[in-house]
């Protein structure tokens, strides 16, 4: 009778990955997806001398497994979770582990973790990233949960997780939902990153008129200099991908209606329930909202007519400033997802490491990126200051960058083509370096209008004005 080493549940594009990496790791792997033909097509397909044995009933499936049972599960988010969960239920014995690597909601996380728990069921949420490619060769695992719980398939992550001179790109996160948190949180960064990236090149192909090829040329150096990342490293190659229909360029035929799975927006949710500045990562997520109102574009775009102050460019010297611009958004990015990530640590008691956090991202995960070592170090050269802003470094770093960011902003606006999350990078800087900001006003007219009193700069307390009196 089968003993397999690890069960893994789900084999969609992820989940048919992750098991042959397992397996090619050494490990024997127990298979289980709800549809039996996927589960079938995969073996049929994908496996050769890997040790994965698929099985066609939960009960049969948990029964093949080593004891204490360490089952993955890598299925879509939400409901089927939980339903899957129950079903195991039946299954499993006290000591057993499931570990949840889907894209989980991290309160999800923490009310499954509080229900296993009575039953005496270890239990980790896990945040995985690298698209399908990292599942096979190696992504990056944001695990949090118990520390029991980590001990037990620790050694399995360890071998599977992509590999940089830093070590494996895993970590133990932190206690409860950490693992979750943390990567809905890379995803907020991978949306503003990915949007700051789309916003240059709208820039490039409307202002300097590049063609996709020679944007695709700028991308791709790009990505051998400070910009080095694979998002910077995917956007050449889909630059120049040429459609095998038409024999045009992939890319102007693909209908720019951008879609959401929900990790984005729980992380401007979540940065507003725990009153953190993420202007950026939240933007990213309106951006590509606004982008689903095609038909309305169209209809809006005859009605205002785009009068352009068209101005002479310097198409060399404005790469440069483009680049510069990309570097300031992706740090912004970065800086602002960091500090969500390190008052959620304090508020739920997660106890991440945020250094331990930016080098597991170096390696097989969608943000990865050359610039992680430079935020690495000013992270660990003072840790009370989770916003980057407050090092000397960041305050060189953006010196050398605002007057690039300026030019593109003012250029942009004239031309009216939208900057809008280059737009809140720069607006963030703004107002976090700035001593004085308008609120005094908010205040005064929120006391104005409903008695919600203020406080004032020359003395303590709390006071309230009958304004109109
Ligand atoms: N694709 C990516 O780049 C990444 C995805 N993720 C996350 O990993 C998870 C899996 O993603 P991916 O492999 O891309 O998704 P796919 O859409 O390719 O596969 C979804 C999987 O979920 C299973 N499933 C759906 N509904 C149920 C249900 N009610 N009960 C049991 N199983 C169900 C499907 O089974 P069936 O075949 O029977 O429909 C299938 O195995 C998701 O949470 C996703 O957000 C995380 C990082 C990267
Ligand atoms: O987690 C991921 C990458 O890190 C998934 O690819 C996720 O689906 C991306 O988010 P969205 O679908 O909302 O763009």
């Amino acid at each position: 009778m089968i003993k397999a080493d690890i069960g893994l549940i789900g084999l969609g594009v992820m989940g048919q990955n992750l098991a042959l990496n397992i397996a090619r790791n050494g490990y024997a792997v127990s298979v289980f997806n709800k549809t039996e033909e996927k589960t079938r097509e995969f073996i049929d397909e994908k496996v050769k001398e890997e040790k994965i044995y698929p099985f066609y009933t939960l009960k049969n499936f948990v029964e093949s497994l080593k004891k204490p049972r360490k089952i993955i599960l890598i299925i879509k988010a939400g409901t089927p979770v939980d339903d899957v969960i129950n079903e195991l239920l039946s299954y499993l014995e006290k000591g057993d582990l499931i570990v949840d690597s889907g894209n989980s909601y991290f309160m999800d996380t923490s009310r499954r973790l509080k229900v296993l728990k009575e039953k005496n069921i270890l239990f980790l949420g896990m945040g995985i990233s690298g698209g399908e490619y990292g599942a096979l060769y190696g992504p990056s695992l944001m695990p949090g949960g118990t520390k029991e719980a980590y001990e037990l398939i620790k050694d399995v992550l360890l071998k599977v997780a992509a590999k940089t001179g830093d070590g494996p790109c895993c970590t133990y996160v932190g206690n409860d939902s950490a693992g979750h948190f943390v990567k809905m949180v890379h995803n907020g960064i991978e949306y503003a990153i990915m949007q700051l990236i789309a916003e240059v090149y709208d820039f490039m192909r409307k202002i300097l008129n590049m063609t996709n090829e020679e944007i695709g040329d700028v991308f791709e150096r790009w990505n051998q200099e400070e910009l080095d990342s694979y998002l910077m490293e995917i956007s050449y190659k889909i630059m120049k991908y040429k459609d095998k229909e038409t024999g045009g360029f992939l890319l102007d035929y693909i209908l720019d209606k951008a879609e959401q799975k929900g990790t984005g927006k729980w992380t401007a949710q979540t940065s507003l329930d725990l009153g953190v500045p993420t202007p950026t990562l939240n933007l990213a997520v309106e951006a590509r909202v606004i982008s689903h109102y095609k038909e309305e574009r169209k209809t809006l775009s005859k009605l205002y007519s785009k009068e352009k102050n068209t101005i002479s460019v310097n198409k060399e010297e404005m790469i440069e400033h483009l680049k510069k611009t990309l570097l300031f958004g992706v740090f912004m990015s970065f800086s602002q997802g960091l500090w969500l990530i390190y008052e959620a640590s304090k508020q739920y008691n997660y106890g991440v490491d945020l250094s331990e956090i930016l080098r597991i991202w170096k390696g097989g995960c969608i943000i990865r990126a050359k610039i992680l070592d430079f935020l690495r170090d000013i992270i660990r050269e003072n840790e009370k200051y989770a916003n980057l802003l407050h090092s000397d470094k960041s305050i060189d770093f953006i010196k050398d960058k605002l007057n690039s960011v300026y030019q593109v902003l003012e250029i942009g606006r004239n031309y009216r083509i939208p900057l809008m999350i280059i737009n809140s990078a720069v607006d963030y800087y703004f107002a976090l370096t700035e001593e004085n900001l308008p609120a005094n006003l908010i205040q005064a007219q929120r006391d104005f209008f409903g008695a919600h009193t203020y406080e004032r700069v020359d003395k303590e307390g709390i006071f309230h004005t009958e304004w109109e009196k």
